[in-house]
């Protein structure tokens, strides 16, 4: 019954013009996100209402016609339905009481889901909403990037504080990721339950680490989350993204079991190419190069379709496009790679 072409690329048909869609496709480049996020009141209000969840995240699948929608939440709903505070400010991001090893036990993991509910409800509305063939995309945070804002309470350079952390209370460290892929594992089987098509894993500060902690602390609970996931709903295809991996993608399809790895853009396409031939890619364009539009556009579009384009490749940006991105923009980067041809 997949007519929907994003999740044909998953399954590792190669399609060309390639699938695409945008991380970050709704937000604050889009007037009409602008709009609603001002009715709402604050960031989370947003998120945990239905009816303005719904219609942000309609708002680039109208406008674009993307392969595929992303549920419109964030990834720190889930220590917030854990029971730590958490605020959105204006100019600087999330704000959280930076958590200490003592917190770790009084995580509230009881009633998370139904502190969650609301999101479950914006996916089965959304699954309704959306054209057939568009494909439904669910999320969650990966432990280690969810676990760098609760630690340090921000967002921060260099996630120095969970580094920190992470070296000085090792066994308190990995009780809180296990609490968390737990707990990330449950939030996506009922993503999928009400309706997701797929799944992606947001590890956006894996860049940052040494080889051992990128195994313990990006690889490892990610795969718990996959062994969870697939243990339940096996079919489900699930995109693992490391951001700023490097050299260490070479190993996350198979450590981790994720069906396909969304890159950034500064993974050279001749590696992102090798990737490919072990399964789908996800990505890679520099979101400064849609920022800056014209010749830095084009040219970027086509080296990903020229070097990614005879396999399966879901298009997209290598991070979240930027609240200044003129919408024409966007506009040419869609037409660029649907108007291409080999
Ligand atoms: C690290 C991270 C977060 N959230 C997320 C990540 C992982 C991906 C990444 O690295 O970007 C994931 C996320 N956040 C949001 C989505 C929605 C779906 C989509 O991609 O369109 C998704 C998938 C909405 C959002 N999440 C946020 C906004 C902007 C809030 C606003 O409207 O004021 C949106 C649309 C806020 C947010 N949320 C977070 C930060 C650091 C910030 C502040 C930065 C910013 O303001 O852009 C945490």
């Amino acid at each position: 019954m997949t007519e929907r072409k994003f999740l044909e690329a998953l399954s590792g048909q190669t399609a060309f013009p390639p699938p695409i869609w945008m991380m970050r496709q709704a937000g604050r480049y889009l007037p009409e996100y602008r709009d609603i996020r001002k009715k709402a009141g604050s960031f989370l209000d947003l998120c945990y209402n239905p009816d303005f969840a719904v219609e942000v995240t309609l708002q680039p699948i109208r406008r674009f016609g993307f392969d595929a929608a992303i549920l419109f939440s964030d990834i720190l709903v889930v220590p917030h339905a854990l029971g730590r505070d958490l605020r959105f400010e204006e100019g600087v991001g999330p704000l959280m009481t930076p958590l200490g090893k003592e917190d770790i036990s009084a995580l509230e993991i009881t009633g998370v889901h139904e502190r969650l509910a609301p999101v479950y409800e914006t996916v089965r509305r959304l699954r309704r909403e959306l054209p057939r063939e568009t494909a439904l995309i669910g999320f969650c945070g990966a432990p280690w990037t969810v676990a760098t804002y609760m630690i340090a309470g921000r967002g921060t350079p260099d996630q120095a504080p969970a580094r920190l952390f992470g070296h000085s209370s090792p066994e308190a460290f990995a009780h809180l990721l296990d609490r968390l892929a737990a707990c990330s594992a449950e939030y996506l089987i009922r993503q999928i339950d009400a309706g997701a098509d797929a799944v992606q894993i947001f590890d956006s500060w894996a860049g940052v680490l040494d080889e051992a902690s990128f195994h313990a602390w990006c690889e490892r609970p990610v795969a718990e989350i996959v062994r969870r996931v697939r243990e339940r709903r096996p079919t489900v295809p699930i995109i693992g993204f490391p951001k700023g991996a490097g050299m260490l993608y070479a190993g996350y399809r198979q450590t981790t079991g994720v069906t396909a790895l969304g890159l950034d853009w500064t993974l050279p396409l001749a590696e992102a190419r090798r990737l490919q031939a072990e399964g789908p890619i996800q990505g890679n364009l520099d979101p400064m190069r849609l920022l800056a539009g014209g010749r830095a556009l084009e040219e970027g579009v086509d080296a990903i379709l020229a070097t990614l384009g005879g396999g399966p490749l879901i298009f997209n940006l290598g991070h979240g496009v930027t609240p200044e991105t003129p919408v024409e923009h966007v506009e040419a980067m869609v037409r660029r790679v649907r108007e291409a041809v080999r």
